[in-house]
């Protein structure tokens, strides 16, 4: 049993994320918000003994009621994961739940709740079999959910399995609360055996998100309206769509790290010294690639038109530093949300990620849209033709298509250009989506309404647990 200064009248939280940076964010970001105001909430945040490694170091600006606990290393490493996705994807279904049982075993006060990725859908078995009730934590867009949800109107449709060669660009608008959306843009449709199999471990948690007792959207309403409203008219779970989840409170705590005094960061003194609205801000998450003849082409175009830019380059910055000129930083990473909330970035190349696309809408920055797998084309389909505050670079529906560096200048220095009508109207559209966003996570809004609503169903639920005898 572990030692405890906690009440039984505190709400115990323990969070189980999928093993990687863009869902360990949002729910770490949703748990600061859940300890914040002094609530009676504590969480005990549950990685492998690797994010152990990596989230612990980052841990000075953790909150003293967010305690960090392991599990050994059960699935691939996050350093060589992306060799093969699909025995990562089978490792996390089959291999976690035991360690994560035994550690269930170990925490005192027992669990009120576990926040767990809607993928790891047997974290739901867990918690109905021992009687824990169990928050599935969804961390792509309502509308993918949607999309996964329907998966089987695409067969009845006859648009699966699909040749994208042929019908990419053909239109589809029978998904429930997702506008006309092209083929290309929906994922893992092709039917070969490794998509099929992935399709089928994405598909688990689905199966079994109506067992759990609560589903948490990490989006905004007003970003997706009609695929929420589809959602909460057909599944019986009930659904909260919380905010962003992302980092905008560390923002708002630490207003003179927001201006960049006081950090250390030499690209934050950089972009102090930019004019305002001038630098290309270009990032592909922290997962995918794109091919290395692609970020050449980007490379070159950086180099010719002459535009400012800051590139997050992972493990290519080096080398990439050498063929992009000198208008520009080329970093291995960086605090994003400063970078993009800075007064001197002009635009965002996104790989449309959810959580860069909302750190995007939150900093009110026009995209230039450079999708590259699972929910991210539909991500900038809602950025390009739902949201109109950005547009493709690949307007094609063909698949991997080299789009060249002479296209690419052309792109990279329209967008930037402060006389461009069009490039003035995707700015000024991304300004009323950012205050859009900046009202729902504000007290009134929907998300902090949402967000509100599910910790009083928890202190409710914990009081139910409590007085039960
Ligand atoms: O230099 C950088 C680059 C990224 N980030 C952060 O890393 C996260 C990246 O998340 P996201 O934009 O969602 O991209 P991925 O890392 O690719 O996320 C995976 O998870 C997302 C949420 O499930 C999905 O939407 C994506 O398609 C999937 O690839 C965000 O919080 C960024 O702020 C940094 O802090 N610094």
């Amino acid at each position: 049993m572990e030692a405890s200064s906690t009440s039984p009248w505190h709400v115990h939280v323990v969070a189980m994320p999928y093993p990687a940076r863009g869902h360990i964010n949002p729910m770490m970001n949703l748990c600061k918000l859940l300890v914040s105001n002094n609530a009676p909430i504590f969480v005990t945040f549950v990685l492998t003994e690797e994010w152990l490694g990596f989230i612990g170091s980052e841990s000075d600006t953790q909150p003293h009621n967010i305690r960090l606990r392991s599990i050994p290393n059960v699935v691939p490493s996050e350093l060589t994961r992306k060799n093969d996705q699909l025995g990562f994807m089978k490792a996390l279904m089959t291999k976690m739940e035991a360690p994560f049982e035994e550690l269930l075993n170990r925490l005192e006060p027992p669990p009120t709740i576990i926040l767990a990725d809607t993928f790891l859908y047997w974290v739901v078995l867990l918690g109905n079999r021992r009687n824990i009730p169990v928050a599935s934590f969804w961390t792509m867009s309502a509308s993918i959910f949607s999309l996964f949800h329907h998966y089987h109107l695409l067969q009845l449709n006859s648009h699966y399995p699909v040749n994208l060669s042929e019908h990419g660009d053909k239109r589809v608008d029978y998904i429930p609360g997702i506008s006309s959306i092209r083929l290309v843009d929906i994922p893992l449709t092709d039917g070969s055996w490794y998509t099929r199999e992935i399709l089928k471990l994405c598909l688990n948690g689905f199966a079994w998100v109506s067992k759990a007792q609560y589903l948490l959207f990490t989006s905004i309403y007003e970003l997706e309206p009609e695929a929420i409203d589809a959602l909460k008219a057909e599944l019986s779970v009930p659904i909260y769509t919380i905010g962003p989840a992302i980092p905008y409170f560390s923002l708002e705590n630490n207003p003179t790290l927001s201006t960049t005094k006081g950090t250390s960061h030499s690209y934050m003194e950089w972009l102090d010294a930019q004019p305002f609205g001038s630098v290309l801000y270009i990032s592909q998450g922290s997962r995918f690639s794109v091919s290395i003849a692609q970020t050449d082409e980007i490379a070159f175009a950086l180099r010719e038109s002459g535009i400012r830019f800051l590139w997050v380059a992972r493990d290519e910055a080096s080398r990439l530093k050498e063929i992009c000129g000198n208008m520009g930083l080329v970093v291995s990473w960086c605090d994003q949300l400063r970078v993009l909330s800075h007064p001197s970035i002009g635009a965002f190349w996104s790989h449309c990620g959810w959580n860069s696309t909302k750190e995007g809408v939150f900093a009110g920055v026009p995209f230039l849209t450079f999708p590259l797998a699972i929910d991210q084309p539909i991500d900038s389909k809602m950025i390009v033709e739902d949201w109109k505050i950005g547009w493709r670079v690949k307007e094609a529906a063909e698949v991997n298509t080299l789009i060249k560096k002479d296209e690419i200048t052309m792109l990279v220095q329209k967008i930037l250009d402060l006389d461009n009508e069009l490039a003035r109207k995707v700015r000024e559209r991304s300004k009323i989506l950012q205050q859009t966003c900046h009202r729902a996570i504000t007290n009134g809004g929907s998300a902090v309404t949402d967000l509100n609503a599910f910790v009083r169903d928890l202190m409710q639920t914990n009081n139910d647990a409590v007085n039960t005898p």
